[in-house]
């Protein structure tokens, strides 16, 4: 019988992580019109003549600072993890395959192999809890891109957020039991951030996104594909887990790039107030991303820390990302059976 395919998608990394491959890779992604949402000449201009230029050097040596001798890029490590166990979950009635969405293994090389292999249909999973154009949308169309040159079109189902996966959330809650969340002055949220514009288009509204007064304190029909009214719902979910109240924690946003407007409060922000208002440990959830990468082993435990640290704090505190924890990969599991 003809297996069931499952395509798993993540963002990417670089192939090495040497200033040529940064180069490459940065190349790739930050040309997406999905990420850098301006007219394709100014996006060029913007990328090849003045961000990848200064930034690849630099992002060489962060990626050099996490990158492991023996199994590389944490982002891929761990993707490589997820697939196999999820492969060894689902049995052979399915064929799980991984893709990134930029660089390697090529999401056009995976959907060659589920072709090959004549899978009745195929699920495509974004490896992103919370649907940002930028993100799902990105691997939503990249995927609709390449299958639309098939003769033949399987059956094809894409998720577009799992925000709120009760054992996602679950497994957040669980990674920060070791860690005696109670011991720390202050809980953050840390997301990764996005321009304020991406936000608006997503409101077909035009009316609610950022106009109206705490428009992500609740989701509703309006704002439930927001990445910002998402990102605190799933913040929302693992405070109440873990019984935080709300003084106890704060949702911000990181990874600013280039001078416009991005989702706030900013990270970096928040930690120069917590600072000055005496706490000295904080523990930080990283809940957009499903495996640690650079934006949260390196950002938040050296750039974030060292910023705390010089403020007068003294320790920041990551707690690990879901990466092959049991309880994600039933998670995962459930995602394709249910
Ligand atoms: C305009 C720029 C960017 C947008 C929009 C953006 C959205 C976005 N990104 C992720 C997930 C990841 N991003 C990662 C790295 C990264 N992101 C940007 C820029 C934008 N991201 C840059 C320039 C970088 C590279 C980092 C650097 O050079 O310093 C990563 C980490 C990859 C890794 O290999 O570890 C992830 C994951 C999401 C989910 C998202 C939309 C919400
Ligand atoms: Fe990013
Ligand atoms: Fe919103």
């Amino acid at each position: 019988m003809a297996k069931k395919g499952v395509l798993l998608v993540n963002l990417g990394t670089p192939d090495s992580p040497s200033t040529a491959d940064v180069r490459k890779y940065l190349n790739e992604f930050l040309m997406d019109g999905r990420v850098i949402d301006v007219n394709p000449a100014l996006r060029t201009v913007l990328v090849k003549g003045i961000i990848v230029p200064f930034r690849a050097p630099k992002s060489a040596k962060l990626y050099q600072a996490i990158w492991d001798k023996q199994t590389g890029s944490p982002l891929m490590h761990y993707s490589l993890l997820q697939q196999a166990a999820l492969q060894q979950r689902l049995g052979d009635a399915y064929m799980v395959e991984l893709a990134m969405r930029y660089q390697s293994p090529s999401i056009e090389s995976a959907l060659q192999r589920l072709k090959e292999a004549l899978v009745s249909e195929i699920q495509v999973i974004p490896l992103f809890p919370q649907y940002a154009s930028a993100s799902t949308g990105s691997v939503q169309e990249k995927v609709m891109r390449l299958v639309k040159e098939w003769q033949t079109i399987p059956t094809i189902s894409f998720l577009n957020s799992f925000h709120d996966n009760e054992l996602m959330i679950e497994t957040f809650a669980d990674n920060a039991q070791k860690y005696q969340p109670e011991t720390y002055d202050h809980i953050l949220f840390s997301f990764h951030g996005l321009p304020q514009r991406q936000l608006k288009k997503c409101d077909h509204t035009q009316s609610y996104c950022l106009q109206v007064n705490d428009c992500c304190d609740t989701l509703n029909d309006t704002n439930k594909l927001c990445y910002s009214a998402q990102s605190h719902d799933t913040a929302r979910l693992i405070a109440a887990k873990m019984n935080l109240s709300k003084d106890r924690y704060t949702v911000c946003f990181q990874s600013r790039l280039g001078s416009d407007p991005w989702v706030q409060p900013y990270t970096s922000e928040i930690i120069a107030t917590l600072a000055k208002e005496g706490k000295k440990r904080l523990l930080v959830f990283c809940p957009a991303f499903v495996s640690d990468c650079l934006e949260t082993v390196f950002e938040v435990t050296h750039e974030y820390g060292d910023e705390f640290k010089a403020l007068g704090g003294e320790h920041v505190q990551l707690v690990e990302s879901l990466n092959n924890a049991p309880k994600w990969i039933d998670a995962l599991e459930k995602m394709v059976i249910a």
